[in-house]
């Protein structure tokens, strides 16, 4: 985990991407950034037959060959008879999708420009694909460019939006973040556009929504899968015409917003089974940016654990911390994401001095057994906040496989609102399913 390694398999980042070619004669090259296979419009493949799913399969570079994964399309994809969820493809292959056929030929490996910034705005990393990805968000922050990114929890998603925005000519304008998956829907539509006074009961004043108060600046749905169908038409109108007219009113009023927004679902599968608009997502994915998971780029633990370290004014701590981590959870496949890491750092560093207490008190917080002789040779404060993070990782985990990821099942069991059962969720990286 060395900068000299990274450094070396930066220079050696190699895929093999390939050409798609249909029997009419139309090419696309696989490259690294994924190709869309549909019925729809936005599709970078399209066909027009029935039988094909609107965002059918998604098509992208990998080291071994073309990687061909089926987005959730009703009829599926074939590669040659076999039906494929996601295969690599290694040699000339006839891809089978509805009553369409295309071919995929494989080419050589190719070399992926990825840049030598280890750093973003806020965000560090020296794995290759982070290197890519801050490639690509240098070229398009300053663009008007929409911008849709992707990844599991906690990598990273809202600090790549905020620092795009920092990177922007809009940065001096406001930063929103607009949580979709916590609108309740009978308010979703007043919290997007606002709202007039008495347009409903309880609209007491004149109220802006997130889109006005974005303007000059940047609006950041999270979680944009979760935002309510019946409003995706309204807001892509909205920002097709740049303008938004309050609930009850009668006037329209201009916008100036750029659009950032991330997603932890699979919107492709989401659009195939009619909760999502394609339109919407064509509109607001014009760039896509994908963060890995973390256990696909641990290269970038060494240049992490030293930011985090230098945020909590521990910078000296770092060497320790990296080599705790390296040598208690080399093989961790760290399901959180950064944001677990960031936690495990900053207790760790603060006990950089006796790497003895880290094993103790790291230890402690994983655990969901009483480890008795362990805490009580830990400080108190520290047993019991490993104590109740044992127990609250433990809780939502369960609660969340028993009510099969649905966070308003979860609220209600829990006796919880519906936004601290996701703040725990996020907490702990426990997917909602
Ligand atoms: N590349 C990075 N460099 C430095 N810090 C990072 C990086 N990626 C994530 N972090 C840190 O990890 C934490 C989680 O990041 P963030 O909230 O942006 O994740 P997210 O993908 O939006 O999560 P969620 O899907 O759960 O909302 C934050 O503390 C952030 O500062």
């Amino acid at each position: 985990m060395t900068q000299g390694s990274t450094r070396a398999r930066v220079l050696h980042w190699f895929v093999r991407g390939g050409v798609a070619k249909t029997a009419s004669g139309r090419q696309i090259v696989i490259d690294v950034d994924p190709i869309v296979v549909g019925r729809d419009e936005g599709a970078h493949l399209r066909f027009d037959d029935p039988e094909v799913s609107a965002t059918h399969c998604e098509l992208r570079a990998v080291n071994d060959g073309v990687l061909v994964r089926d987005l959730g399309s009703t009829n599926g994809t074939f590669a040659g008879t076999l039906r494929v969820r996601e295969a690599v493809i290694t040699t000339p292959t006839e891809i089978l999708v509805g009553g369409s056929r295309f071919t995929i030929e494989p080419t050589g490996k190719q070399r992926v420009e990825v840049g030598f910034a280890d750093r973003f705005g806020d965000l560090v990393g020296a794995s290759p694909r982070m290197r890519r990805v801050f490639g690509v968000l240098e070229k398009v922050a300053r663009t008007p460019l929409s911008i849709l990114i992707l990844g599991e929890t906690g990598t990273g998603k809202e600090i790549v939006a905020k620092s795009v925005h920092l990177a922007s000519e809009r940065k001096a304008g406001p930063f929103v973040v607009l949580d979709c998956g916590s609108i309740p829907a009978s308010l979703a539509e007043s919290i997007l556009f606002g709202h007039e006074k008495g347009a409903f009961t309880g609209a007491t004043e004149r109220k802006k929504g997130a889109l006005a108060e974005a303007n000059g600046g940047t609006l950041f749905l999270d979680e944009l899968g979760e935002l309510p169908i019946d409003l995706q038409p309204k807001l892509l109108r909205a920002l097709a015409e740049r303008q938004v007219k309050r609930v009850g009113g009668s006037t329209f009023e201009p916008i100036d917003v750029r659009v950032l927004a991330a997603t932890r679902r699979d919107l492709a599968v989401e659009m195939n089974a009619g909760r999502f608009r394609s339109d919407l997502f064509f509109r607001i994915a014009q760039v896509r940016v994908e963060l890995p998971p973390l256990r696909e780029r641990l290269d970038d633990l060494p240049l992490l654990v030293e930011d985090v370290c230098k945020r909590v004014g521990s910078a000296s701590a770092a060497p320790t911390v990296a080599k705790w981590i390296e040598q208690r959870l080399g093989s961790y496949d760290w399901p959180g994401n950064v944001r677990e890491l960031v936690n495990v750092v900053q207790v760790a560093a603060t006990l950089a001095d006796t790497p003895d207490a880290i094993d103790d008190v790291l230890t402690l917080a994983r655990e969901t057994g009483d480890g008795g002789q362990e805490k009580a040779q830990t400080a108190f404060a520290e047993a019991k906040r490993g104590a109740v993070a044992a127990f609250e990782r433990d809780y939502f985990t369960q609660l969340a496989r028993i009510a099969k990821g649905n966070v308003s099942e979860m609220a209600r069991k829990s006796g919880m609102e519906r936004h601290h059962v996701r703040a725990y969720l996020r907490k702990y990286g426990i997917e909602k399913g």
